[in-house]
Parts: structure tokens; C-alpha cells; sequence
């Protein structure tokens, strides 16, 4: 396949971008570094500029001639989309549609689009699948929901063939040990475990202890980066064989959550020293449980986890901490 990496820079995308290499496949990024990171991909593959400027869009897809686009770029912090809503629709609507715009101009028909659990909000019922109601309850999940819908509309109007790929807890690192999660500032409760151990004078704030769930704390379906990527070349393979119109939905997860207290006892026994914590009232936002149902993307795109047991999330992501890190930003 030829492939553009819309956001191949960021953590998600540069372990796509590094399995499409992997896989033999053609690649060019187009990412403005905003989050992502220059040393995280090969730097001949970087065509820098925002997926907001058409001309930038237009390079991207002329010089890589892509016949599939995988859509990562976006912002995604929950609470700062509270704060900051005008960058969460400017950057995550009109930047999609400026995407699907430039596809139509280069007549490019299949799109992978990164989504998010947060389309369910709080879910009456758990595991959940792809037919609850989507209800998001922050600015960010509710960016997503329209983007899902943007895109299924324009396939059902201009002929594309679209994937939307509900993701609930990425974790974990690349295996070789060279990219990983860095994001800055980090949010995310794994890095920041680790970014504790690794440095020492950090100390874990642990957001909400009354939440109803077993222990008191959120539980979350963290499914290994490297799973999450292998289901992307599953979805642009299958469409292939769609017919023009065709848009659909798959939730990637393992299918089974962990509290936050289980994954920092996890933690602790990968690294073998106590995690310094501090309670904090809980997070505006966070839902209680959200776990998957996988069952769409295990039966339709016959993709299954194969890396994502929390023991294996932890050692790689632990290898990540552990090592220098990205030489250029
Ligand atoms: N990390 C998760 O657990 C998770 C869960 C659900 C959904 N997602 C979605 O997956 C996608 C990737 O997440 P991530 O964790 O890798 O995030 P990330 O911030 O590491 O990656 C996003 C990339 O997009 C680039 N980008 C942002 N704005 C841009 C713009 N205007 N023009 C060009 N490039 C731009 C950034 O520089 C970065 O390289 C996002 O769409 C996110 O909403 C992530
Ligand atoms: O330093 C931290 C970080 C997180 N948490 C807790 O750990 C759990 C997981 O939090 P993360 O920030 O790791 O993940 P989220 O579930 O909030 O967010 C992820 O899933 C969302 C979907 O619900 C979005 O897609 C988002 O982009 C993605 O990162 C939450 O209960 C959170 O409160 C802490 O206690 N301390």
C-alpha cells in the first residue's frame, strides 16, 4: 500500500508508521510536531505542516500518492478540552474535513480514523460495544463523535470507504525499544507511573478512591501500542474489498479492565520499589469503567491482541522509561 500518516509523529502514529515499514508498505507523515516528535520516525518520511493548511495536505498527498490515509492528528487531553475547547474543535473538526477535503481533491478513497471511547461517556453497560449509545461527556469525545459522523457522511456522499477505530486505553512501547509514549505534559496514568520510578522525585497523583467500582479507583481496557497498530493494516486491508459508500466502526480493546490500584500493584512488581502516591479528588470526566467488547474487530477483521497482558504493557513501557528517550523533538 501506499500510506500517508496524518499525526505518524505522535505515539500512536510512529508505532503505525514503524509496522507499515516493517510490513513493506510505502509511508510519508505529514505532522506538524506540535505533540509528535522529529526523532520518532525516519526523517525523510516528515513532510512538516498542519493538517489545517490545504497546501500542506495537498504536498502530503501528491508526494506520497497514497491510496490509503491513516488519520491520527489530533488533540486529546480531556481536561484541557474543557479548558480550551476553540483548539479541540478548530484542530479536530475543521482539521478533519480539510483531510477529507485534500481526499477528495486527490481523489484518494480509504481513510483510517482514529476514535476514542470517549464517544460513550459514562456506559450504562459494560464490556461495551459498538452499538451503545454514544453520549461523550467532554468537549474532546464530542469532537470525536462528530468527526466519526463527518467522515461517515462524506463516504456515503463522495464515495470513500472509511474506518473509525474506537480506541480505549493505549499503552506500552514499541518491543525494539526505540519509540515510546512522550508526551509532555503527560496525562496519562501509565507514563506516569513509570516517569515516577524512572526518575525517583516524582510523585503519582491518583485521581478519585470513591468511584463505584471494586477498589475505589477507575478501571480502564489498556491494550498494548503495538496491538492497536496491527488492527490499522487489518481495517486498510479490508477496505479494500468494500464497495465505494462503505463506513464503519470497530472498538479496539482487550476486553478486560484493570483499577488503577491494580495497575500500580502491577507497576510496582515490574520495577520492584513502592510508587510514591498522593490521593487527589477525582478528575472531571472520567467515567468509572470502560471496557471493550472487541468481538466486531476479533470476527470482521480477524485481529486479535496478541501483546496486551498488562505484565507485557509494563516491561515495554518500563524499557521506554528506562532509556534516553527522543534526540530531537
Ligand atoms: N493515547 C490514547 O490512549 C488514545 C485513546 C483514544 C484515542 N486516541 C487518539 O489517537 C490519536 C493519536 O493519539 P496519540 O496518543 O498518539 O497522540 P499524540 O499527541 O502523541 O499524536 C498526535 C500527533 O498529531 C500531530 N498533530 C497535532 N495537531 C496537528 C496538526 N494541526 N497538524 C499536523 N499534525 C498535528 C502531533 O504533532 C502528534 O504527532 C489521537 O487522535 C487521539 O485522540 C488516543
Ligand atoms: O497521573 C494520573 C493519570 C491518570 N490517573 C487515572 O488513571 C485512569 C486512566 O487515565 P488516563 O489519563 O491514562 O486515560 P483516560 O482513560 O483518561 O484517557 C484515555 O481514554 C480516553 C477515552 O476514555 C481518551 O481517548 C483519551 O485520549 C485516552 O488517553 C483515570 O482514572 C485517571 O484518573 C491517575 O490517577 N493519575
Amino acid at each position: 500500500m501506499k500510506t500517508l500518516v496524518v499525526g505518524g509523529a505522535g505515539y500512536i502514529g510512529s508505532h503505525m508508521t514503524r509496522l507499515l515499514l516493517d510490513q513493506g508498505h510505502e509511508v510519508r507523515v505529514l505532522d506538524d510536531l506540535s505533540t509528535g516528535h522529529r526523532g520518532a520516525i525516519p526523517a525523510e518520511l516528515l513532510i512538516e505542516g498542519s493538517l489545517l493548511d490545504p497546501a500542506a495536505l495537498d504536498q502530503a498527498l501528491e508526494t506520497s500518492q497514497a491510496d490509503v490515509v491513516i488519520h491520527f492528528a489530533a488533540k486529546s487531553i480531556i481536561p484541557e478540552s474543557l479548558s480550551n475547547p476553540q483548539l479541540y474543535y478548530q484542530t479536530n473538526l475543521s482539521g478533519t474535513m480539510q483531510v477529507l477535503e485534500a481526499m477528495r481533491r486527490h481523489r484518494c478513497s480509504r481513510l483510517i480514523f482514529s476514535s476514542t471511547a470517549a464517544v460513550y461517556g459514562t456506559p450504562e453497560v459494560v464490556p461495551i460495544d459498538e452499538s451503545a449509545p454514544t453520549r461523550p461527556i467532554s468537549p474532546y469525545g464530542r469532537t470525536k463523535l462528530f468527526m466519526e459522523q463527518m467522515i461517515a457522511d462524506y463516504a456515503a456522499a463522495y464515495g470513500l470507504r472509511t474506518t473509525s477505530l474506537r480506541y480505549f486505553n493505549a499503552a506500552g512501547a514499541h518491543a525494539s525499544g526505540l519509540i515510546g509514549e512522550a508526551h509532555e505534559p503527560e496525562t496519562h496514568l501509565i507514563p506516569n507511573i513509570l516517569r515516577s520510578m524512572a526518575q525517583g522525585d516524582f510523585t503519582l497523583q491518583l485521581f478519585g478512591t470513591e468511584h463505584p467500582t471494586a477498589d475505589g479507583t477507575c478501571v480502564r481496557d489498556y491494550i498494548h501500542v503495538q496491538d492497536l497498530v496491527s488492527a490499522h493494516l487489518r481495517a486498510a486491508e479490508h477496505l479494500a474489498n468494500l464497495p465505494a459508500g462503505h463506513s464503519d466502526v470497530f472498538n479496539l480493546g482487550l476486553g478486560h479492565g484493570y483499577s488503577v490500584l491494580e495497575v500500580l500493584e502491577a507497576a510496582q512488581a515490574v520495577v520492584g520499589r513502592e510508587i510514591p502516591r498522593q490521593i487527589r479528588p477525582a478528575r472531571a470526566g472520567d467515567p468509572p469503567t470502560l471496557i471493550a467488547n472487541p468481538g466486531r474487530a476479533n470476527q470482521i477483521l480477524g485481529w486479535h491482541c496478541v501483546h496486551s497482558d498488562l505484565d507485557t504493557i509494563l516491561r515495554s513501557a518500563w524499557r521506554w522509561h528506562q532509556g534516553p528517550g527522543f534526540t530531537s523533538t
